[in-house]
């Protein structure tokens, strides 16, 4: 059964990790899918094929989300393309570690812009579009854990994660009158670029896979399935919600 058929869904950092295997799982739901992506045009072009090759529509749009700009012209370029927004999965994040006392202001401020002011211009730019279709529509921001519990090298970073879940709450109540849906996604530990030198350190790996019940970390695809079940009408009444997908490592204290 396929959960998207004739949908529109935008995806932001769309060309690698949780992103791409989410824009891959919305085609194969029968989605057209609309990219944004920062950074090599390379990845964002192979996704594009990848999703052709599945018979469905794709559009890469480059862009640094921290510039609300982006999102005017994300939407708007997804919109000359494809008629419409249904679907806008706010993912786009960095994740540069550091410890807190030295933390440099410039990367405090960067993922704070990047993750957080970055998500709320792109739900609010899809949000306004949806508003004017006035069909309703689905947002879901790609969270974590992090929203939940703390990170020693992760000061900057888990308030923006927070932010982000906090930020679905209060937007499923604003645009719940419009028919829109918001809800988060909070990820555990993913293997993904964003973590690839954390996880190098081999004992920290093998600690995190040894909190996790399932027995291993996740991978990219390990999110499609809920990304899209929350993007669907399986999840009509669904909103404000926020479904960690983690292996039930944040369950796991002893
Ligand atoms: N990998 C993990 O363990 C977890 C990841 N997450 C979140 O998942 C999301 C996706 O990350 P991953 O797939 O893990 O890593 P990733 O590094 O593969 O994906 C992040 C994507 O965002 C893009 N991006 C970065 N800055 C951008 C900007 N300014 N404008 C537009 N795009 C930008 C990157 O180019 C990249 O494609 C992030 O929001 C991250 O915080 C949440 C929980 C766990
Ligand atoms: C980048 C981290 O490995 C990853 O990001 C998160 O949000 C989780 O806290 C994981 O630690």
């Amino acid at each position: 059964m396929k959960l998207l058929e004739g949908k529109t869904v935008l995806i932001t950092g769309a060309s690698t990790g949780i992103g791409r295997a989410a824009a891959i799982g919305a085609a194969r739901h029968g989605a057209d899918v609309a990219l944004n992506y920062a950074h090599s045009d390379g990845p964002a072009q192979s996704c594009v094929a990848e999703i052709e090759a599945l018979g469905r529509r794709a559009l890469a749009v480059k862009g640094d989300v921290a510039d609300p700009e982006t999102a005017r012209d994300f939407v708007a370029k997804a919109v000359d393309a494809f008629g419409k927004v249904d679907v806008m999965v706010s993912n786009a994040g960095i994740c540069p570690f550091h410890s807190f006392l030295d933390m440099p202001a410039e990367v405090v401020e960067r993922t704070f812009r990047v993750n957080l002011h970055g998500a709320y211009y792109m739900v609010q730019a899809a949000a306004r579009q949806m508003v004017e279709q006035g069909h309703g529509g689905a947002i879901v921001a790609v969270s974590s854990i992090s929203a939940l519990v703390g990170g020693e090298f992760q000061t900057h970073y888990t308030p923006t994660k927070a932010g982000v879940h906090s930020l679905m709450q209060s937007t499923a109540i604003a645009l719940g009158k419009y028919g829109i849906r918001c809800n988060s996604v909070l990820p555990g530990t993913i293997l993904t670029e964003i973590n690839r030198d954390d996880l190098a350190d081999v004992e920290k790996r093998r600690y995190m896979e040894a909190r996790t019940p399932l027995g291993r970390l996740g991978q990219p695809e390990d999110l499609a399935g809920p990304i899209v079940f929350l993007a669907s009408d399986m999840a009509a009444y669904v909103t404000g919600a926020a479904l960690l997908v983690d292996g039930g490592m944040y369950v796991n204290l002893q």
